[in-house]
């Protein structure tokens, strides 16, 4: 886990907001950057008077509330003394302003709070509060409009009544700690030149990176990848001579690992995606959760309507952005949010904000027939599901048995009566059912995207991953185009999408696809948010409209990382029929992936050996359990009649 994770950090602000406050941040490390360059070439101690501080965070703050003022009509008006923050940024050196620092005191509580999506066992808390006062209050006291939706301003009007007391909470002292780290980050600077911020050569790394009990200096780590960022953007003026660009890149990542706690492999491999200070930012932004976010269930209720009885319980809450107009953004609450009386009788689902995206651009329509190839827990498909109001049919498969266990039951909650949940491997369609009118298909994927909530991706991917994930979302991606049917009137459409931010699992599949199935091809996603996918990537040149897919960034959007591309099919292909089912497509995956030199000779094979050892000790386990005593068995030779067994399996396929 990374260092910043370890230090709990608090729910972020909203995408809009979050997307102003780091433009202003931007402005801001851009005047704090040349103001230590100057300090550092004119080699003087700068030192900085607490009540010129003083002074300068008043100005701050007179500068942010007329940055408020400034913000353009179209976009949410957002009261950013009502809001909470996302924690400092670990390389702003200083604070933004005072009303930073007040959301984040608000946001002490919500540390509580933990955004993990469905199966998330804090908001399963069945300690519920609840009483029958707080719903008479609801009707007592209806606080929106009755208009179809509520405005902005309504939210924020009952909000700010309940976020007054934590308004209260302003943390000098914490201001204080602040500008002292402030004054010392500038001294450190100072007496570090910039020219050598790597280690001598030859030597592995600088004394002064460790404590003198051995540890890692972080601060020190931190100060230094802070240097290089700024060496590696202006290389000619800034590099130490005689010290090569990889060089500093080598030393940047090896602070990475430390910092952050990434293996080698996975930070080069994230660091490549981005200029170096975005890399950096990418990288912080793991480091905290995403908000909790939640979707109305409009099967059920409207968002105006929720949104009023979760306030009335004591909610925090907002519109998560102009976006959705099902999304809400939660704050902090006095209750449980996964078990208030809303949330059991299936009014809103927890769901990650970037989840809505892939389902907003599949755009189902009423009485159409879709696939959800991998669907478990359902977040997507029961969000489908509304948006048919019911009609029509979803199949909702997963290969994964024990998790349709959770697809069900989130099926049932949210009262969607027009699903049907199967248990294949999805690449058996179209051999199962084809003809489909829309079928999304969310991958699985090495979740590179998720890291802030699945800090064990970190340490835990390899280089086989990226080899053997993307093989197998090529396969699922072709058995989803050829079960779609070109003929539907208005569909025709498939939905890929991974909370992966990895080339390979993205464009690489989707123009992968491309070139295999020259019928269908790359549309407009419909989406208002996101980054153009990469046409190039590190030497690879994508087909044109792979611009077209669109990438999502914890640190640009505040949302998880994601991606979604969307497809047309506009004619049939020979595979349509095709009674293929997942066997042979692996085989024939395999064989053309080899010819490509795609995978290597030992791509996807167990280790025999290891393989056995697991599953002699399973075999034992299983006797323990059926009370017979292994040692009466000869755990060998049933061993070798499941394997005799597994042989034929195979054959007969
Ligand atoms: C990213 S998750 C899906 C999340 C889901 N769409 C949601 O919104 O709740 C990927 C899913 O793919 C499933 N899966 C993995 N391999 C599969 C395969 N060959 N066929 C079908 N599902 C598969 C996993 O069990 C996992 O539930």
């Amino acid at each position: 886990m990374g260092r910043r994770a370890k230090n709990k950090q608090g729910a972020p602000p909203s995408l809009d907001e979050f997307q102003e406050s780091k433009q202003r941040k931007e402005e801001k490390k851009r005047q704090r950057d040349s103001k230590i360059s100057n300090s550092k070439l004119q080699n003087k101690k700068v030192k900085i008077d607490s009540s010129n501080n003083k002074d300068k965070k008043k100005s701050k703050k007179n500068k942010v509330e007329e940055d408020i003022t400034d913000i353009p009509d179209d976009l949410p008006q957002v009261d950013y003394d009502e809001l909470s923050a996302a924690r400092k940024s670990l390389f702003d050196n200083e604070s933004d302003d005072d009303n930073e620092e007040e959301k984040e005191s608000k946001l002490e509580t919500l540390d509580d709070l933990d955004n993990d999506d469905l199966d998330n066992d804090e908001f399963d808390d069945d300690d519920d509060d609840d009483d029958d006062d707080d719903d008479d209050e609801i009707h007592e006291k209806p606080m929106f409009s009755d208009d179809e939706d509520f405005s902005d301003e309504e939210i924020e009007k009952v909000n700010a009544a309940n976020m007054e007391e934590y308004s209260k909470q302003l943390d000098l002292e914490k201001e204080q700690e602040e500008l002292e780290a402030e004054e010392e980050l500038i001294g450190l600077n100072q007496v570090q030149p910039r020219a050598k911020i790597l280690p001598p050569q030859g030597e592995d790394d600088d004394p002064a990176s460790q404590t003198k009990d051995g540890a890692k200096d972080l601060t020190f780590i931190r100060t230094r990848m802070l240097e290089i960022v700024k060496v590696l953007e202006n290389f000619k003026e800034l590099s130490e001579e005689g010290r090569s660009r990889s060089e500093y890149i080598d030393q940047l990542i090896k602070d990475i690992c430390d910092y952050f706690g990434y293996n080698p492999f996975l930070a080069e491999k994230l660091f490549n995606l981005f200029s170096p200070s975005e890399a950096i930012e990418f990288f912080e932004a793991n480091e905290i959760h995403r908000p909790v976010t939640i979707r109305t269930n409009t099967l059920l209720t409207t968002r105006r309507n929720l949104a009023q009885a979760l306030v009335n319980r004591g909610v925090n809450l907002q519109p998560i952005g102009p976006w959705t107009k099902v999304g809400l953004q939660i704050f902090d609450s006095q209750v449980p949010i996964g078990a208030t009386p809303e949330y059991l009788s299936g009014q809103y689902i927890l769901q990650a904000a970037s989840s809505f995206l892939p389902v907003m651009a599949l755009d189902p329509q009423e009485n159409e027939r879709i696939l959800d190839m991998a669907a478990a827990p359902g977040g997507k498909t029961t969000y489908i599901s509304a948006m048919m109001k019911n009609t029509g049919c979803i199949f909702a498969n997963d290969a994964n048995k024990a998790r349709t266990k959770s697809l069900i039951a989130n099926i049932h909650r949210l009262n969607c009566t027009n699903t049907i949940v199967c248990n294949y491997d999805a690449r058996e369609f179209p051999k199962i059912i084809g003809g489909f009118d829309r079928i999304l298909l969310d991958a699985p994927c090495s979740g590179t995207g998720v890291i802030g909530k699945d800090q064990s991706v970190k340490t835990n991917r390899s280089p086989k991953d990226f080899i053997d994930i993307p093989h197998l979302q090529k396969q699922l991606l072709l058995s989803a185009i050829d079960s779609v049917d070109h003929m539907s009137t208005n569909g025709g459409i498939i939905v890929y999408s991974t909370c992966s931010v990895m080339v390979e699992e993205n464009e690489a599949v989707i123009d992968y696809a491309l070139r295999k199935r020259p019928n269908v091809k790359l549309v407009e996603s419909g989406l208002t948010i996101g980054k153009d996918g990469f046409t190039s990537f590190r030497g690879k040149t994508f087909d044109s409209s792979v611009k077209l897919s669109k990438r999502y960034y914890p640190h640009v959007y505040n949302v998880d990382g994601f991606f979604v591309a969307k497809f047309k099919k506009f004619a049939p292909s020979p595979f349509d029929k095709s009674k293929a089912g997942a066997f042979e497509k692996e085989k024939m995956a395999r064989e053309e992936a080899l010819k490509e030199g795609l995978i290597s000779d030992d791509f996807a094979k167990f280790d025999d050996e290891e393989d056995k050892k697991i599953m002699k000790e399973s075999i034992k386990h299983s006797l323990e359990r059926k009370g017979i005593d292994p040692r009466t068995v000869n755990i060998d030779k049933k061993l070798t009649n499941l394997e005799e067994k597994d042989e034929e399996e195979k054959k007969l396929k």
